[in-house]
Formats: structure tokens, C-alpha cells, sequence
């Protein structure tokens, strides 16, 4: 009787068990799929019973984990008026990322009106670097509506404080670092003959912005070269000379021109 008793017990516990790693079995093979953006919610009734296990699982670092892994994250960098927004605009037209100028964030900024706004404008025609946390803030508001996973940060990370902010705070490395290369006199020329109105296209911006990006700017293409991802590209050529070289880069990453394969 007590055997019997105790097969039964061991029978009971072994269906259990054996439930439950079905369960778990169902949950991660539908989690895959939702990973892989087949499926965006459970696909069958029968398996929302599932739906409660990740309340078992090691909690996920909240809206960062979005940005690792699957992305990719490519910053520009180079001196004021290299061009790095000109080429960022072909890269967007061929390979479809989403382009994202920090300076443009910060100018969307301004133009609210709000206080932040007018604290961005006082860095701006200074041509100092804004605190690193507004600009991460609007980068990450940025990355997270666009829904895109390709992105080409421009104009950023400016400094190490820069840098280091958004491995905390978006958990982001890239996956290369474009340098646009220019003499300062060529990028005196093209800035000032640009006439866009931006406050800091004057000559006295320019030089501060000139010390800025080689006090702080080129200690960060330093780091990333050291690391193996900086591209230093010959940026005092005519645009579609300098974009074959933007080409040659992105054929390296294994991405090819939108319209001649999927990418
Ligand atoms: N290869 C090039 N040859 C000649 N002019 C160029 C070239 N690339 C860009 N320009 C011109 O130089 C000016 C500055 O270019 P762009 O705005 O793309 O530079 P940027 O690096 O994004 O500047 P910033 O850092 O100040 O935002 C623009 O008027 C642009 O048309
Ligand atoms: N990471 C950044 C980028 C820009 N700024 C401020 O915006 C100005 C214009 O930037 P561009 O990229 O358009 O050259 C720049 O001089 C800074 O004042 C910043 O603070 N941090």
C-alpha cells in the first residue's frame, strides 16, 4: 500500500513537472517568434495561459534592451560644416537608416520656446556642448518613435561626457563611427557660404567650435579608433566622391544600396 502510495506521488509530481516544461517550451518558442516580429501578440488562445511565466524570468532592463543587440547604431562624426549632414541625407536616400542630428534635435528644441529651449539656444551661439542628459534625452525620444533599427546619429558623441551618457542611458555602442575628415579652412568656407540663418555661422562660432571639436571631439574618434571603429573618410572632395567612400564603408557592414538587393 505504501509503495502504491508512493508511485502515485511520483506519478503526480512527474505530470506536473512534465506540464510545466511544456508550458515553458510553448512560451520561449513563441517568444522567439514575437522577437522576430512574426507574431505581436499571442497567437492562440490556447497558449495565454503561458502569458504569466516572464513574471518568472530575470526582469529586462526596461525600454534599453530595444536598442542593443538587433541595431544598427552608426555615429558621425567631423568638424563644423564637413559635411557630415549632407552625406547623412544620400545614406538615408540609398540605405534606408533613419538620420538623426543632434544638432537638429536641439534646434527642434529651441524653436518650443521652452526653458531648455532657450538654454540649448545660449549654448548654441557659444558653440558649446549642451548637457549631455538633454541631448541623450531627445536622441532616445527620437530612436524610440522612429519604430526604425538603423540609425545614423550625427553629431554625436561629441564629448566623453556625451559618449558615456548613452551607454547609460540607452545602453547603445555603435556599430561604426563615420569620420568625416576636412581642413579647417575648407570648413570655414563651406559653413560661412551656407546661409541657412543658424545662429552659430559666423566666424567668431566657428573658431569656438573649431577648439571644441579638437579639445573634445577627437579624444572620442581617438577612443572609437583604438576600439577598431572609426572610419576616417576624406571629406575635402567633391559630395559624390566622398559618398563612394560612405558606399565602400557600408558594403563592409554587409549593406548594399536600397532597390539592388533586401536590406
Ligand atoms: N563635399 C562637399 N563639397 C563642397 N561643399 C560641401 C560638401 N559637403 C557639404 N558641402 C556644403 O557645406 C555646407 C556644410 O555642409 P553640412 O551642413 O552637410 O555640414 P555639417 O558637417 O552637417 O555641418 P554642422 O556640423 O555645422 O551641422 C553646406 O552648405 C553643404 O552644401
Ligand atoms: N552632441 C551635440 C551636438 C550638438 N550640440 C550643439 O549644437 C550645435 C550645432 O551642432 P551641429 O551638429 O549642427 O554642428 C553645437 O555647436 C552645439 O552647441 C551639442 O551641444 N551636443
Amino acid at each position: 500500500m505504501a509503495s502504491n502510495g508512493a508511485c502515485d506521488t511520483m506519478r503526480v509530481f512527474l505530470l506536473a513537472v512534465g506540464c510545466w516544461l511544456n508550458l515553458l517550451i510553448k512560451y520561449y518558442a513563441m517568444e522567439s517568434r514575437a522577437n522576430h516580429n512574426q507574431v505581436s501578440h499571442c497567437p492562440n488562445k490556447c497558449l495565454s495561459c503561458v502569458q504569466w511565466l516572464p513574471l518568472f524570468k530575470k526582469k529586462k532592463q526596461n525600454s534599453i534592451e530595444k536598442f542593443q543587440n538587433h541595431d544598427i547604431i552608426v555615429y558621425v562624426l567631423g568638424g563644423p560644416g564637413c559635411g557630415k549632414g549632407t552625406q547623412c541625407s544620400k545614406i538615408v536616400e540609398d540605405f534606408g537608416f533613419i538620420h538623426l542630428s543632434a544638432g537638429e534635435l536641439l534646434e527642434t528644441e529651441v524653436k518650443t520656446g521652452s526653458e531648455t529651449g532657450k538654454m540649448i539656444q545660449e549654448f548654441k551661439k557659444e558653440g558649446k556642448l549642451v548637457p549631455s542628459e538633454v541631448v541623450v534625452k531627445l536622441l532616445k525620444q527620437a530612436m524610440q518613435r522612429s519604430g526604425n533599427r538603423k540609425f545614423l546619429i550625427d553629431g554625436f558623441p561629441r564629448n566623453e561626457e556625451n559618449r558615456l551618457t548613452a551607454e547609460k542611458m540607452l545602453g547603445i555602442q555603435p556599430t561604426i563611427v563615420l569620420v568625416f575628415d576636412c581642413s579647417e579652412e575648407e570648413m570655414i568656407r563651406r559653413v560661412m557660404q551656407r546661409n541657412q540663418g543658424r545662429v552659430d555661422d559666423n566666424m567668431d562660432t566657428i573658431r569656438k567650435r573649431l577648439k571644441v571639436y579638437k579639445e573634445s571631439t577627437l579624444p572620442v574618434i581617438d577612443y572609437y579608433a583604438k576600439k577598431g571603429k572609426a572610419r576616417k573618410i576624406n571629406a575635402e572632395r567633391p559630395v559624390e566622391e566622398v559618398f563612394r567612400s560612405v558606399e565602400a564603408v557600408f558594403s563592409e557592414l554587409g549593406l548594399v544600396k536600397r532597390g539592388k538587393t533586401i536590406v
